[in-house]
């Protein structure tokens, strides 16, 4: 089974290793320092339970050099979803399967309009992984799960030779007979998370000890239940409580990817996550003030950190 994994960061460069590691025929699309770091030394994942080192590995700048594969992962930044999608249409033959794991509730539309829905099946990840430096990945805790499914509940038989070879790889993975749910359930604790992280500039152990930050988190979180089950989700009514006790039981030290962005001046997946709520919500006529408050609280940073006053000074000055 030939699965190709679209970008080769914290979440693809995870999960693509791990499926290399139990025998399957992986490559990746990658590009820049990464991929030369790849090509010469493997991809290495390090920092978590145990260290996996893929070495060698298939990776390219150019799908044409990657072929058709059965599997198709999609695992870049939001931002960068739609110019893949055109680009990949090398890799897509008439029996490839494309499961994007990208955070959010609104990714799949788009896989939908590229290749149609019957290539499509959903998935979503829970993993804490970033790019240490080229050919490196960092897992930042040992939270790792992968689920995926047919949108119309059916375990199918790519669904099954799929799961098959995440197993075969050590991933804690499972077939869902309700993707759609499981992707709003990831995307309630996703946002609490990110929101909180990112906005406060904390890993969680404090915004859960704190009294206030800790309502705050469960707030935040219950704006997206009633976002969700107004779109049909069908989450337990007392969700957010749920996925608060899921924030209690990671370690204090962990964070979102988001927030890891902002710690490196990158941009922010944020018009997606609680932009994404704030969006969902209106077209259903719910008001979400606290993610809305977030949003707007890091409009400043989504493309990017901004320049400080003193660089545009020395720009201006022409002494930068
Ligand atoms: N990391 C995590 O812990 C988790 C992430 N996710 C989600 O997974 C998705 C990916 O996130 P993450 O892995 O953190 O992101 P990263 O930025 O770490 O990885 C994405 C990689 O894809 C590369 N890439 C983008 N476009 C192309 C292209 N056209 N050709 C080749 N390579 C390309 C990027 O290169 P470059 O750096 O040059 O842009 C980068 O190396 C996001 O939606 C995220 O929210 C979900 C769960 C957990
Ligand atoms: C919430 C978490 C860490 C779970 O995988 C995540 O998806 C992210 O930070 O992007």
């Amino acid at each position: 089974m030939r699965i190709a994994v679209i970008g080769a960061g914290g979440f693809g460069g995870y999960f693509g290793a791990r499926l290399a590691q139990g025998g399957a025929d992986v490559c990746f699309l990658a590009r820049g320092a990464h991929l030369a770091a790849m090509r010469a030394n493997g991809l290495l994942i390090e920092g978590g339970p145990e260290r996996i080192c893929a070495n060698p590995v298939t990776a390219s700048d150019n799908p044409s050099d990657l072929g058709v594969a059965d599997f198709v992962l999609l695992a870049v930044k939001l931002w960068d979803t739609e110019m893949v999608l055109d680009q990949i249409k090398p890799m897509v033959g008439p029996f490839t399967t494309l499961i994007s794991f990208q955070n959010g509730v609104l990714k799949d539309n788009a896989l939908r309009d590229a290749y149609g829905a019957a290539k499509i099946m959903g998935g979503v990840g829970y993993v804490a992984t970033t790019i240490d430096r080229p050919g490196v990945i960092r897992q930042t805790g040992p939270m790792e799960r992968l689920v995926f499914g047919e949108f119309d509940g059916r375990r199918s038989a790519r669904a099954e030779a799929f799961l098959h070879a995440c197993l075969k790889g050590g991933i804690n993975a499972e077939l869902s007979t309700d993707i759609l749910r499981e992707i709003w359930e990831k995307y309630v604790f996703l946002v609490g998370l990110s929101g909180t992280t990112t906005a406060m500039r904390s890993a969680i152990g404090p915004i859960r000890e704190n009294r206030q930050t800790r309502a705050f988190l469960l707030d935040v979180m219950r704006e997206v239940v009633a976002v969700g089950n107004a779109h049909g989700a069908e989450l337990q009514e007392d969700y957010a409580e749920r996925r608060l006790a899921l924030a209690d039981d990671v370690a204090a030290d962990m964070t979102s990817s988001m927030h890891h962005d902002l710690q490196r001046g990158r941009p922010l997946e944020i018009r997606w996550l609680s932009g994404g709520v704030v969006q969902l919500g209106s077209a259903v006529g719910i008001t979400t003030p606290l993610n809305r408050a977030i949003a707007d609280i890091l409009a400043l940073y989504e493309a990017g950190a901004p320049a400080t006053l003193e660089t545009r000074a020395m720009e201006s000055s022409g002494a930068a």
